[in-house]
């Protein structure tokens, strides 16, 4: 009997570098996520099924073993803790940096109050200051942090950079880099004893990309 394994990955940008990469093993779904409503779909590959999902709930939904594994941004994962998932492959894609960024001057701007600082990394973002040993205030965003210190929002923010031109476009300068990010293969833990044989055999499809491309 086949074992069934369900792959989480998440829309945008995880599911557009991840689906070139199960080609590439010759998994291909039976239509093209990117342009369905559906969110469940049936591969090729024998038994492997594809969840598509929101980026933030990828952990979420392989912890509870609703999916066995998943792809999930580096970021996501520190935030969510990820204690509870193995992560044995760096898939080396959707790379960038979580960093601080702000006005020029902005980090030093606020010395004899807390630092306001806006972003979606909550946790992360607490984690960081307080290694710092610098008090903040967190303001949580769901998109567009750039905005925040142009409008008085915040003083700083912490966000993804990659290539630099959301921050340029908005006056903004990139300061100091929290983690270097990259998409993540996780495994839950139950799967990864019951599903054992199944999880290998795909983990060794998936081909890392060259950390130097
Ligand atoms: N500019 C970027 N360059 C490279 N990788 C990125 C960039 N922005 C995000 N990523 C990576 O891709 C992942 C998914 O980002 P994407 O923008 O597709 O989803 P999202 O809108 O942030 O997620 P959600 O729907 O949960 O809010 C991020 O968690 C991060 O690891
Ligand atoms: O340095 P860059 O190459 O400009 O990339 C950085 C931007 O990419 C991400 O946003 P995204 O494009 O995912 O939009 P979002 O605000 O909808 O998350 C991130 O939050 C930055 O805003």
């Amino acid at each position: 009997m086949t074992t069934t394994v369900t792959l989480a990955l998440s829309k945008g940008r995880i599911l557009e570098a991840t689906l070139p990469l199960l080609a590439a093993a010759g998994i291909e779904p039976e239509v093209d996520p990117g342009a369905s409503r559906k969110l469940v779909f049936e591969t090729n590959h024998p038994g492997l099924r594809l969840l598509v999902i929101r980026a933030s709930d990828v952990p979420t939904f392989v912890a509870y073993g609703a999916a066995d594994i998943g792809v999930s941004g580096k970021d996501v994962l520190i935030e969510h803790g990820g204690a509870d998932l193995y992560e044995p492959l760096d898939l080396g894609i959707a790379r960038c940096k979580l960093m601080t960024a702000g006005l020029p001057g902005a980090m030093d701007a606020a010395r004899h109050r807390p630092l306001r600082v806006a972003t979606k990394y909550v946790e992360t973002t607490r984690a960081y200051f307080a290694r710092l040993g610098r008090q903040v205030e967190i303001i949580k965003l769901y998109g567009s942090m750039e905005l925040a210190p142009l409008v008085g929002l915040a003083d700083v923010i912490v966000d993804l950079v990659d290539t630099g031109n959301t921050l340029r476009a908005n006056g903004l300068e990139a300061f100091d880099v929290i983690e270097e990010i990259s998409a993540r293969l996780v495994v839950n833990k139950a799967a990864q004893k019951m599903k054992h044989a199944a999880l290998a055999e795909l983990l060794t499809l998936f081909q890392p990309v060259d950390q130097a491309s």
